[in-house]
């Protein structure tokens, strides 16, 4: 039996806090259940909506009858040391503060840059999750994963399709564990981290409940620039808006609604592609 919850609060389930009920959520703890989620998914015909930590998600009002599986029961992991280098492999579920702390604790370098992105190991995978020059998939080094017929697939990276923001798993698939490589560093990793996570502070509205990047970067042009010089920042609709701080990053000022961040976006999209002839393409999910 699959663990699973009804009638949960998807507002709980993102970051920024917006989004109505889902009539079910499944937790599966294992390959075997997430082999069984796809299996249901086929015989019922419903799309499985993968669930990380929602820092890249937004839920619409109401009421959601969709098959959700969250990885939050899929978080055992394990590190394999030698002499220079560090293996982990980690299970979908696992946080990016879990591998904070591994990677601090055995001063292991090639994911520093990454350390400030609140996601799991299943999400940043997906979208090949990136800050400060790096990505997920530099230090990527083995997928495994389950496709629409519920065939468990182990993957190298060489075998994967993946680009900025983009990977084959965005298309079809389940991550369900992941290895990583990392070296080990003659540098402070701890003290870098800490910097970076200061700049990040500086930079990011990290104060108020918020998905991070609306939209993608352009080829060659921040979309925080766009949307900046398009009078966007600090622009609200309701209680949704553009941060003050930066106006690629969407936040809630308490009570926003999807509504509201619908006409945001589409306001963004409209006044973007008026003022510079650039098509804005949105790096959030959105589940309707
Ligand atoms: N650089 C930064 O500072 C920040 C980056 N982020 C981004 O947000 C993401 C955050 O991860 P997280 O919050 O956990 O993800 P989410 O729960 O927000 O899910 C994000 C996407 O990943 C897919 N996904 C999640 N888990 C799995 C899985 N096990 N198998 C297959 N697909 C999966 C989802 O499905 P599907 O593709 O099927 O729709 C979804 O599109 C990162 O990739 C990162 O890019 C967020 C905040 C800040
Ligand atoms: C937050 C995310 O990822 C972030 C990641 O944390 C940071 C850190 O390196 O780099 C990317 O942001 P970004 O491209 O906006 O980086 P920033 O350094 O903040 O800004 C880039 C440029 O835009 C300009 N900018 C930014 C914000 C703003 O309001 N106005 C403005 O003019 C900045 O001056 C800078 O010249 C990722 N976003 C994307 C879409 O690639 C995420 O994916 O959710």
């Amino acid at each position: 039996m699959i663990d699973y919850e009804e009638n949960v609060d998807l507002s709980k389930l993102c970051t920024i806090r917006i989004g109505g009920t889902a009539k079910r959520v499944y937790f599966p703890k294992s390959v075997e259940d997430i082999i069984q989620l796809l299996k249901i998914s086929q015989d019922s015909g419903k799309k499985i909506i993968p669930l990380g930590v929602g820092s890249n998600t937004v839920f619409r009002d109401g009421i959601l009858d969709h098959l959700f599986v969250s990885t939050s029961k899929l978080k055992r992991y394990e590190i394999e040391r030698s002499e220079d280098h560090a293996v982990i492999t980690a299970e979908a579920g696992v946080s990016f503060k879990t591998l904070v702390s591994l990677v601090k604790r055995y001063n292991l370098e090639g994911f520093e840059n990454l350390s400030g992105i609140p996601a799991s190991v299943g999400g940043a995978v997906a979208m090949n999750a990136g800050a400060f020059g790096s990505e997920i998939f530099d230090i990527v080094e083995q997928v495994e994963w389950i496709d629409s017929e519920g065939k468990l697939t182990v993957s190298s990276k060489d075998e994967i399709d993946y680009g900025y923001r983009y990977t084959q798993f965005q298309k079809e698939g389940f991550i369900y564990r992941v290895k990583i490589k990392l070296r080990k560093s003659k540098r402070n990793i701890p003290q870098i981290i800490k910097e970076h996570l200061k700049e990040r502070n500086i930079k990011q509205p990290l104060d108020l409940p918020t998905s991070g990047s609306t939209f993608k970067n352009p080829d060659g042009i921040s979309a925080g620039y766009l949307l900046d010089k398009a009078g966007l920042k600090g622009f609200r609709v309701g209680d949704v808006g553009f941060s003050e701080k930066h106006a690629n990053f969407t936040v809630n000022y308490g009570h926003g609604s999807y509504d509201q961040l619908k006409k945001l976006l589409e306001t963004a999209e409209k006044l973007v592609g008026e003022y510079f002839g650039i098509k804005l393409e949105k790096e959030i999910r959105i589940v309707e």
